[in-house]
């Protein structure tokens, strides 16, 4: 994900004055008032927004209370873009006030009135769960697309809206107004359906309030995201409500995952049931067989009994597939069709994407970040050699406290040799970070583990270190195009800097095969960097 600007193509929204606002908004907050200069109720609104620094002329602006500040506190600011008007908890002097209790639950109501309620005009998949949103989501695309819908996509490595230029994703669910504008958008240029990722963040933030989903998905959950929630529980009530009758017309469950039997149990939506297990389901995948050439598999449902071909790497697409197929089913899609359109999905940045300049080992980029997704990635590359598994791991800073140590234990049973970096730190301290997750890697006592806080020089060591037949995994990152720091942000890509790693690597390799150009010239070249560390140096590729 890449921070950028969030003034997205703004549809054009249906004006409403800011009586018939709060006539709405009563339906939903009876305590809501407006409260302001007296010409306010005859203001008519165009658009909405909670950052002032994305604010048009005719905007309401949502001035909701957060960590750092009060966005009312920017209320002047908005006024000066050009708000007409604040929707708050607050009052303000600038600006006529739509005063709630809870502006943040009434925002993606009053978003999608004012963009026209786009989500009922289109099939709207939405995908939760702690891993395989992203895969499941970018499958369900390639299925619609294959089956002749054209597709809005929304979620942690891009948003789509058909026939416009795609753009990197701010966050996996974006806030309340961006996503009705990009329902809205996907509507206004001859879209059918679109597929959102739906964050465990964006529940319990209100940011799909006012999207109606014809079917939610529900993948799998493990510990996550504990420092928003509190503790599994919480977690688990964040994602089950969005399977509520109010927000989705069908449910579709993994009753392969505890967390799942216990939702299809609970949820009050018409249910279909899939699983990669032996638990019996709706639909289901079994006979299973992953390299590294792709993942095979047989997929049963509702009229469906067929070998399936994936190009996808890893026995979890599997699931994400046999997930994405009850989805389609449940939306009335051509299952059929889609199918082919999932089996041609050559590839998902960032997710098992392998780097390859012919090095003799495998090596992959993948986003797993918890310790759910290393259960299901590490022993499939185990699964891949008789070699050695190395992991290049790190811990992203300002999430999750509690996963650190954890991603360096799992990781220190399943592989042999660790080599602890930095991710994005943001403003934590990087080496408190790795720290973490050495320790944990190290409490297991099972594999070795070296520290190098120089991410590019962790790549160098890892590809190092590979011999013949090993497989190498930086994990963690994905597709992620930017490292963060209290010392600011740098480009930096995994699976370049991989490639150049692996290219150096070769290249010193060969000059080792050929006789010395210095001795032939007479010459001699230091062997080392410039600083004098004897490791290899690695171009910045970026
Ligand atoms: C915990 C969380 O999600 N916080 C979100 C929340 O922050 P906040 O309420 O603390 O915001 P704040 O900085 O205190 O500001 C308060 C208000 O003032 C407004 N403001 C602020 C400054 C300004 O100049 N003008 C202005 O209008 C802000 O827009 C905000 O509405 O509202 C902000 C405004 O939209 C979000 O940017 C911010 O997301 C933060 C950056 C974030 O990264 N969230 C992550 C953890 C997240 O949402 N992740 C999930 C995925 C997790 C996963 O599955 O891996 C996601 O869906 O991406
Ligand atoms: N069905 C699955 N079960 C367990 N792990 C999975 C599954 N699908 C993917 N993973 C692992 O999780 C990682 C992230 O996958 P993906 O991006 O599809 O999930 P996500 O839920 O979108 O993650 P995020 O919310 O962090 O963006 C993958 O790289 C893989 O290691």
């Amino acid at each position: 994900m890449t921070s950028t600007s969030r003034r997205a193509d703004r549809p054009g929204a249906v004006p409403m004055s800011l009586d018939a606002i709060l006539h709405a908004l009563r339906a939903l907050a009876p305590e809501a008032r407006l409260i302001g200069p007296p010409a306010s109720g005859r203001t008519g609104v165009h658009g909405v927004t909670l950052d002032s620094g994305d604010v048009e002329p005719g905007d309401l602006f949502a001035g909701l209370p957060g960590t750092l500040r009060h966005g009312a506190d920017h209320a002047e600011e908005a006024a000066a873009a050009g708000a007409v008007a604040l929707l708050s908890d607050r009052t303000v002097g600038c600006l006529p006030t739509l005063v709630v209790d809870q502006p943040r639950r009434a925002l993606g109501f009053l978003a999608s009135r004012l963009y026209g309620d786009p989500s009922r005009a289109l099939s709207v998949y939405g995908v939760t769960g702690t891993n395989g949103k992203t895969s499941t989501a970018h499958l369900l695309a390639a299925g619609l697309e294959a089956a002749g819908r054209r597709v809005g996509l929304a979620g942690s490595l891009e948003t789509r809206v058909p026939g416009r230029a795609r753009r990197p994703a701010v966050r996996t669910t974006a806030e309340a107004p961006v996503i009705q504008r990009l329902l809205a958008g996907t509507r206004q240029e001859g879209g059918t359906d679109a597929v959102l990722e739906v964050s465990s963040h964006a529940l319990a933030l209100s940011r799909v309030n006012g999207t109606r989903f014809r079917v939610a998905v529900f993948t799998n959950l493990s510990p996550d995201h504990l420092d928003l929630h509190g503790d599994l529980e919480h977690y688990y009530a964040a994602k089950a409500s969005l399977f509520t009758p109010d927000r989705c017309a069908h449910a579709v469950v993994n009753i392969g995952d505890a967390h799942g039997r216990r939702l299809a149990a609970e949820t009050r939506c018409p249910l279909t049931t899939f699983t990669s297990g032996p638990e019996p389901a709706d639909w289901s995948a079994c006979d299973i067989h992953a390299d590294v050439g792709g993942t095979r598999f047989r997929l049963r449902g509702p009229g469906v009994d067929r070998e399936v071909r994936l190009l996808l790497l890893g026995p979890h697409q599997a699931d994400n597939m046999v997930a994405a197929a009850a989805a389609l089913a449940a939306g009335g899609a051509d299952v059929t069709a889609a199918l082919r359109g999932m089996e041609h999905l050559a590839s998902i940045p960032g997710r098992l994407e392998r780097v390859d300049v012919g090095q003799g080992f495998l090596a992959f980029v993948d986003f797993a970040h918890n310790t759910g997704g290393q259960h299901r990635l590490l022993p499939f590359l185990r699964s891949l050699t008789s070699g050695r598994v190395i992991v290049v791991l790190g811990a992203t800073g300002e999430r999750d406290p509690a996963k650190r140590a954890a991603l360096g234990d799992t990781a220190a049973r399943d592989a042999d040799l660790l080599i602890v970096t930095d991710e994005s730190a943001h403003g934590e301290d990087p080496a408190m970070l790795r720290t973490a997750v050495a320790n944990g890697a190290r409490r297991s006592g099972q594999a070795e583990v070296h520290v190098e806080p120089d991410r590019r020089h962790a790549f160098s060591l890892a590809v190092s270190a590979a011999r013949p037949g090993d497989v190498l995994v930086v994990a963690g990152r994905g597709a992620d195009q930017e490292q963060t720091s209290t010392r600011g942000s740098r480009p930096f890509d995994d699976r370049v800097a991989l490639h150049a790693a692996l290219l150096q690597h070769a290249a010193a390799h060969h000059a080792r095969e050929q006789p010395p150009r210095q001795a032939l010239l007479g010459t001699s070249t230091p062997s080392t960097r410039d600083d004098g560390d004897p490791r290899p140096t690695v171009e910045d590729p970026a």
